[in-house]
């Protein structure tokens, strides 16, 4: 049984107004960070009451619905069962963010314990999605649980998966980087992450033309066009890309995507090592998706899990959220062969022969840069007597690492001078708390973002400026 890792946004945004800086406009909500079921204006308190009613009897029927099929949700002990932990919270937070749902403990859970075991039964995986439709064996996973979540969705009260289907965040409340408009993207200008966002949405884009041409619009009585349209395609990525489960990930035979309706309102916490299994019971052929405590939890504290050691970049992108604290985070800088090298012939065919582009982005961290991206600079800044030296995962001489270090120091600057802000302006910005509150969710996480990246850089610049005076410690 592999640990299995949350692959995952949601994610509401009020971008009313306009500020111009840098040439950027930055949208304004009309406030601080809301909840999606805080209310306004006048009347306000009964429709937030109302609505916040309406969730709370959604929660009640995800949670009767499990009851239903074979979770354990009593809240007392059963036979070797300890009562249910968990309540679902509607308003949670994450550095002063709404996060949506979570769950929180209702009593104290040990560190070890099972906190919940749903069927898997339950999940909507590919397997599901051919039963239904008689889809071909070998479409994609992501593709083939798309299909099946919409029909769902169409479906309403008919569907079996009704109570789950309505706690997953509609259409306005999904808000991942690829789905961003313009104007928000612009205010990752210089950012590799605007790239990286926009080709995902053209893959979805000629995924779903492929579909729609291969599929669709051969069995329309099965898969009607208003209801298997692109809003509704991008719709059941964006709950995939922010929810889905990857069973056993080390397995290449057993390996399965799925969505885990309730395990899926876990929001990620970098440091939390909460981990989603597959398991087989004995004297039973039915198999489980299990979370244990990573830890002790108190009363009505949240209960985390990972979504995976990911940079800030990939969970804007995939979930439309950044943290600051995050361990993991890094930026992608490309580093090339100078076509002003002398022997840049030479190079670019050993390069050639052994399968390796000229020109590769690497990701560095705060606190240290990958082995293979060092390796690959003292490789292209070599002169011919240390090309002839030909190892180049250890100092190949003084002046090969002092011109590594000149070359990722250019690197990083070039990095920082693409984007229309500085760090210090993105620091100003953060610290007026007021301020950088009235911003809407995107334009919030996209300076977070901007200014995450720009410190990696920035850190990275100093750390080698220090240790130029050492050489033989710059890199290793
Ligand atoms: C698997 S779902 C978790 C349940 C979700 N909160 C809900 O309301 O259904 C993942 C989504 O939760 C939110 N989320 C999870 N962890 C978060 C965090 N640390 N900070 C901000 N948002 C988070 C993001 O919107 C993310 O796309």
């Amino acid at each position: 049984m592999g640990k299995s890792e949350m692959e995952l946004g949601f994610v509401s945004v009020a971008g009313f107004g306009g500020q111009r800086r840098r040439g950027c406009a930055i949208r304004m909500s009309d406030g601080p960070p809301v909840s999606p079921f805080a209310s306004k204006g006048k009347g306000g308190a009964s429709l937030e009451k109302s609505l916040v009613e309406i969730e709370r009897e959604k929660n009640r029927a995800l949670q009767d619905w499990l009851g239903d099929n074979g979770v354990y949700m009593s809240d007392r002990s059963g036979w070797g069962k300890a009562p249910h932990g968990l309540v679902i919270s509607n308003e949670t937070t994450d550095e002063g963010e709404p996060c949506g749902r979570g769950l929180l403990a209702k009593r104290d859970i040990t560190q070890g314990e099972p906190i919940f075991e749903i069927p898997v039964e339950l999940c909507l995986t590919k397997a599901k999605a051919v039963e239904v439709f008689d889809l071909p064996e070998d479409m994609n996973e992501y593709i083939s649980i798309a299909i099946l979540l919409i029909s769902e969705r169409n479906k309403g009260s008919d569907s079996f998966y009704k109570p789950y289907i309505d706690i997953l965040p509609s259409d306005e409340d999904l808000n991942p980087m690829f789905r961003w408009p313009k104007e928000d993207l612009e205010l990752l200008q210089g950012s590799p992450v605007v790239g990286a966002a926009k080709s995902l949405e053209e893959k979805l884009t000629t995924e779903y033309n492929e579909i729609n041409e291969s599929l669709f619009k051969k069995r329309r009585k099965e898969f009607p066009e208003e209801v298997f349209n692109y809003e509704s395609w991008e719709w059941a990525f964006a709950v995939l890309f922010s929810r889905a489960v990857l069973f056993d990930p080390l397995s290449f035979e057993d390996q399965e995507l799925g969505l885990v309706p309730y395990a899926d309102l876990l929001n990620h916490n970098p440091f939390c090592s909460a981990f989603i299994e597959r398991q087989k019971r004995m004297f039973s052929k039915n198999k489980f998706v299990v979370v244990y405590a990573d830890r002790n939890y108190n009363k009505m504290e949240q209960i985390y899990t990972t979504y995976g050691q990911k940079a800030n970049s990939e969970f804007a992108i995939l979930y439309g959220f950044v943290v600051d604290r995050n361990p993991y985070d890094s930026i992608d800088v490309t580093v090339a062969l100078s076509k002003d090298d002398p022997l840049y012939d030479v190079k670019v065919e050993y390069l050639k022969r052994i399968g390796k582009e000229e020109s590769i982005a690497f990701p560095i961290y705060a606190d240290r840069s990958p082995v293979e991206m060092i390796e690959f600079l003292r490789f292209c800044v070599a002169d011919e007597e240390e090309l002839g030296i030909g190892v180049f995962n250890r100092m190949v001489t003084v002046q090969n690492e002092l011109a590594v270090a000149d070359m990722l120091v250019g690197c990083c600057e070039d990095a920082l001078a693409a984007y229309s802000t500085s760090l210090e302006d993105d620091n100003a910005l953060m610290s007026d708390r007021k301020m950088y509150t009235m911003f809407g969710k995107n334009a919030r996480m996209a300076i977070k973002l901007r200014r995450a990246e720009k410190k990696i850089l920035t850190r990275t610049i100093a750390d080698i400026e220090r240790r130029r005076t050492k050489p033989k410690d710059l890199f290793s």
